[in-house]
């Protein structure tokens, strides 16, 4: 569990949490009154309003690996907002590193589908994201914002 605490947006700048797509199962997150947490449909941002007494599920990379994209991990990021704090709690249930993760069956032979990802091994994925966050590649155009493509087929 995250405990997250976002300044308020200066005149130059707003980022709160840059766009990213969660790479573990699934995530639970309470976000307060403020807002700023944005999901990216058909390519515009679309605001995930707080609703009082709610809680936001997040699809992660492992569930759209495993459903076969039936499932989709959703592009989101925070924008901050002037002049208020936000806060939210963020809960990533996860899997253990060692685990292979690949489309289940009951997503491709048993419905006559392909698999649209090799498998992998979690913690490969893991250190993946890792060294995408640690070494970005020095054109911003070259960031990878979903890594889980590396495993497309
Ligand atoms: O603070 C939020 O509302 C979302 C946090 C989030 O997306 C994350 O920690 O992965
Ligand atoms: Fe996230």
């Amino acid at each position: 569990m995250s405990a997250m605490r976002y300044f308020p947006a200066t005149e130059e700048e707003n980022n709160g949490l840059s766009a990213h797509e969660d790479g573990n199962c699934i995530t639970f997150v309470i976000q307060d009154g403020v807002g700023g947490l944005e999901v990216l449909k058909d390519g515009d941002w679309v605001p995930a309003e707080p609703v009082d007494g709610s809680i936001i599920v997040n699809i992660g990379d492992v569930i759209q690996v495993l459903s076969n994209k039936k499932l989709k991990s959703p592009m989101h990021r925070v924008v901050r907002k002037q002049p208020v704090h936000r806060h939210s709690f963020a809960f990533f249930f996860n899997i253990h590193g060692d685990k292979w993760i690949e489309p289940l069956p009951e997503f491709t032979t048993k419905i006559g589908e392909s698999p649209r990802y090799r498998g992998f091994v979690f913690n490969e994925y893991m250190q993946m994201r890792m060294r995408a966050k640690i070494h970005p590649p020095s054109r911003p155009e070259d960031v990878v914002h979903n890594n889980i493509t590396h495993y497309a087929i």
